[in-house]
């Protein structure tokens, strides 16, 4: 029998902090020990969450519910400011965190990395975690070193708060190591409007597309003399993204550092 996961869920009425909660729920070596919300400090999940019955605590504090609370793996679905402080604070707890949320700097993944590999702990931070966006990321490195000129387009919600999304600067990463670093389009193009040309990522264009009715979609567009290669996913749905979670859940138990992106633990 495999042995039981605790888990602290954090951002637990978001959009996908209620997906993650039902998985939990729903997978038997799973055990929901408490949530952290910013609202509702001491409340039970059942009072503020109409899909759950449980009737484990909310927190506002993440200190507090780790000092009370026996936990495994953070799920960390919140803000990226929020998130970069779970995560921190997890880590010096002895929990292991599993991270969704989008929106760090550099320096805050640098530092989340030194953090755990001092503790010895795993922590997967997984800015996108449906599979077909991965593949879609591994695509689209491969494609780079056939196709140099490269665009990337994202589109998404409009509640969504950081731009470009995190797949999208995940993206760009794995294709800038096959890239031979160089600016795309005319050297003397001028912007009438300004951000007309999109963010600059060693010299690829992303563009951020935000508009109501979007989930989460992203094309990555390829250019060449006479042709063009177009990669495209679409996630309709959050619940699109809880494989990956589980999956990383499962996995985080037996790591002792910190891996950036899903395509370092799938098989
Ligand atoms: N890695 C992946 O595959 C995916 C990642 N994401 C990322 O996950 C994050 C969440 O996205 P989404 O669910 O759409 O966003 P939502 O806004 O729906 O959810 C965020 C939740 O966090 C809560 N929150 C805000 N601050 C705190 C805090 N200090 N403590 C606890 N909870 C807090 C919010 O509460 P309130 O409602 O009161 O503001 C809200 O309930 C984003 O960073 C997004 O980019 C999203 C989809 C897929
Ligand atoms: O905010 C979202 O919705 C999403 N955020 C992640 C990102 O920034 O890439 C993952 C997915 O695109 C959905």
């Amino acid at each position: 029998m495999t042995d039981v996961i605790k888990i602290v869920v954090a951002g637990p009425r978001g959009r996908m902090g209620r997906e993650a909660v039902k998985l939990v729920e729903d997978t038997e070596n799973f055990q929901l020990v408490a949530v952290i919300d910013h609202k509702h400090n001491g409340m039970k999940l059942a009072d503020i969450l109409e899909t759950s019955k449980s009737q484990v605590m909310v927190y506002t504090d993440i200190e507090e519910c780790l000092q009370n609370e026996q936990a495994d793996v953070l799920i960390d679905l919140t803000t990226p400011e929020t998130g970069y402080l779970h995560t921190k604070t997890a880590l010096t707890y002895g929990v292991r965190p599993v991270v969704g949320t989008t929106g760090f700097s550099q320096e805050e993944l640098i530092e989340l990395k030194s953090l755990a590999e001092a503790k010895g702990l795993g922590c997967i931070i997984a800015p996108n975690f449906a599979i077909g966006a991965i593949l879609m990321m591994k695509f689209s490195q491969m494609a780079s070193k056939y196709f140099p000129d490269v665009e990337i387009m994202e589109m998404h919600h409009d509640q969504k708060l950081d731009a470009p999304s995190g797949t999208a600067v995940k993206t760009a990463e794995m294709i800038k190591e096959n890239r031979p670093s160089h600016r795309q389009g005319h050297e003397d193009e001028k912007e009438t409007i300004e951000g007309a040309r999109g963010a600059n990522y060693d010299g690829m264009r992303i563009h951020s597309v935000r508009l109501p009715g979007l989930v989460a979609h992203q094309q990555v567009l390829f250019g060449a003399e006479g042709q063009t290669l177009t990669l495209r996913h679409d996630s309709y749905n959050r619940a699109s993204f809880m494989s990956g979670v589980k999956v990383s859940v499962e996995t985080i138990m037996s790591l002792d550092s910190l891996v950036y992106g899903l395509e370092h633990i799938l098989v």
